[in-house]
């Protein structure tokens, strides 16, 4: 028993004198069961009949107009009736013929509920051509839903024997409000609840990539009725057949009914409207980004990818693939934000681990999460190993760097090998397709930090990509957690700085930015304030990427193709 809701639910339902009644019924039939008896004749209502009969035309007596009176009322008469129908054990109800006249008639049909704290789940309206109250719609998982006597399209007649016609749907709600327990409905089935549709409907699991609450949305045909939720749940689709509003649960909620959200298509419509606003934003910051291109942050350690020349030349230049992304954006191409279908995943070891994408604002705490990560557990966890043109000094091949001919830069370039690449110094400086596929070769999770346009590209059912968003804290705890940190210094050669008041002002500026942007594409949002919490917090939720709960991914990465034969 979870709440006091159900308490008082199940309180008013065992107090319902038909239960009472239904309970004596079964105790009696029990009884009588033991005892097996068999009818001595099935014909005890023509008997009943012609007796009355006989005794009317017999002379006058008192004894004999008591039984008259006792045989021709109507319990007797039905229980003789139901006596011979159990005799002849003919179960199966005779519909008396139709004539011509009552062909036609309406077939209406008294529907009871009984009523908790909870709505009933159904909405109502008043139909526009021929002014009648109509179902329209039935919330999955309500009490009108769960049992199966109210469908969408059923005409209200009367509500607790108050007659609804020409009324409004706002002044039904007082009728029932009214009334404790139970609710009397006369209703018109509509045709198409005659057929059964939704224990055929197929399920659809989508992850909400914005948020919605349907207090501020005025378009909504019923508030009471919506169902809030924020970007990232799992949101169960039910009746999506509809092109406005679909009904959806939370996915994990305890509450079994549905409420109302906007469709895909109705909300890609609303975010068209809004478009314009988002692309000037993303401008503007874009251009702070370029402005400050030369930040970057000191690890202290020389592990491949937290080398400081890499993170300074990726800054440098854009990606071919950002600027696809910035084309297409401008374009309009790209679809706006709204669900995403999705399926539950397990990884299990005979899978190679999911790629896990950090991304934020510069000097947000990316490198030192990955360097603790790294530390924490080396063979658990790698990262890939940068390209470069410059000149190898005493270092290693394959581990600190590869190192190339600017020629096969250039080439890998033209080829799209490069997640990431840029420039510092007069060298390249890349993060290749090949070496994240080493990492993952390894057996390993590979760790990559990326500026956001490039989860786009790494979006795909082989890298099945985790994201993670790191974001500042307040600007007042940013002051505080920071104040001994270092932060890379230009490449005029100041080894190292404080951050600045006005650093702390542009990361969280950029923060706001890259949410907005791509904050669809984030599966996890940690917010870097203390590292100690941040790192475990970050630990813990990798751990999940490997345990028995189903993660749940794009749809399309689950996919295995069905083999088809030409014949
Ligand atoms: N929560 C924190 N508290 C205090 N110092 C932190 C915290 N997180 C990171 N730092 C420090 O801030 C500085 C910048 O962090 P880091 O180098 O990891 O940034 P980054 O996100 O990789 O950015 P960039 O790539 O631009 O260097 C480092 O000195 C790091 O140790």
């Amino acid at each position: 028993m979870d709440t006091n809701e159900d308490l008082a639910f199940l309180k008013s339902m065992v107090m319902e004198r038909r239960l009472h009644l239904l309970v004596k019924i079964h105790a009696v039939l029990r009884r009588f069961g033991r005892v097996n008896p068999v009818p001595y004749r099935d014909n005890a209502e023509s008997l009943a009949s012609n007796m009355s009969k006989e005794l009317g035309n017999g002379p006058d007596c008192a004894d004999c107009s008591e039984l008259i009176h006792l045989l021709s009322s109507p319990h007797v008469k039905a229980l003789l009736s139901v006596h011979d129908v159990v005799a002849r054990k003919t179960y199966d109800p005779e519909l008396p013929p139709m004539d011509g006249d009552t062909a036609d008639e309406e077939s209406v049909r008294i529907v009871s509920l009984v009523k908790s704290q909870e709505p009933l789940g159904a909405t109502l309206k008043r139909d526009g051509s021929t002014g009648a109250i109509v179902v329209a719609r039935v919330m999955k998982g309500g009490t009108a839903d769960l049992t199966g006597l109210i469908h969408e399209g059923d005409e209200l007649r009367e509500v607790n024997g108050v007659p609804v016609e020409n009324k409004n749907p706002e002044e039904i709600l007082p009728i029932m409000a009214g009334t404790q327990g139970e609710v009397t409905f006369k209703v018109i089935p509509a045709a198409a609840a005659k057929g059964e549709t939704s224990a055929n409907e197929s399920k659809l699991f989508v992850r909400a990539l914005f948020d919605y609450d349907p207090e501020l949305d005025t378009a909504t045909p019923c508030r009471a009725a919506g169902l809030s939720f924020k970007r990232g749940d799992v949101l169960e689709i039910f009746g999506h057949d509809d092109d406005i509003w679909w009904q959806a649960r939370r996915y994990g909620d305890r509450s079994p009914r549905a409420g109302l959200i906007p469709t895909r298509q109705l909300q890609e419509r609303r975010v068209a409207f809004q478009r314009p606003k988002a692309l000037f934003k993303s401008h503007k910051i874009q251009k702070q980004l370029t402005e400050n291109a030369d930040y970057g942050a000191i690890t202290g350690i020389h592990i491949a990818g937290l080398r400081r020349s890499f993170r300074l030349g990726r800054r440098a230049s854009r990606s071919i693939e950002e600027s696809r992304w910035k084309i297409r954006e401008i374009l309009g191409e790209c679809q706006a934000p709204t669900y995403l279908e999705v399926a539950p995943y397990c990884w299990d070891a005979t899978q190679h681990h999911r790629l896990v994408l950090l991304v934020g604002p510069r000097g947000v705490g990316l490198s030192e999460l990955k360097r603790r990560l790294l530390l924490s557990d080396p063979d658990h966890f790698g990262v890939a190993v940068p390209y470069t043109t410059r000149e190898k000094r005493k270092e290693e091949e394959g581990v600190e760097y590869y190192f190339v001919s600017r020629q096969t830069f250039e080439l890998d370039i033209v080829n799209h090998k490069f997640i990431e690449y840029g420039h510092h110094s007069g060298n390249y400086y890349g993060i290749s397709l090949d070496s994240v596929h080493k990492v993952i070769a390894e057996g390993k999770v590979c760790l990559l930090d990326v500026q956001p346009h490039a989860i786009q590209f790494l979006h795909t059912a082989e890298f099945k990509p985790y994201v993670v968003f790191v974001k500042p804290p307040s600007i007042e705890k940013l002051r505080f957690s920071r104040r001994k940190a270092k932060f890379i210094a230009t490449k005029e050669q100041r080894p190292t700085t404080s951050f600045k008041e006005e650093d702390f002002e542009v990361m969280i500026a950029e923060a706001e930015a890259m949410d907005d942007q791509y904050g669809h594409l984030f599966q996890k949002v940690l917010v870097n304030c203390d590292i100690v919490s941040a790192f475990d917090e970050l630990r813990a939720e990798l751990r999940k990427l490997e345990g028995a709960e189903p993660q749940w991914i794009p749809v399309e990465w689950t996919a295995v193709p069905i083999a088809e034969t030409l014949c």
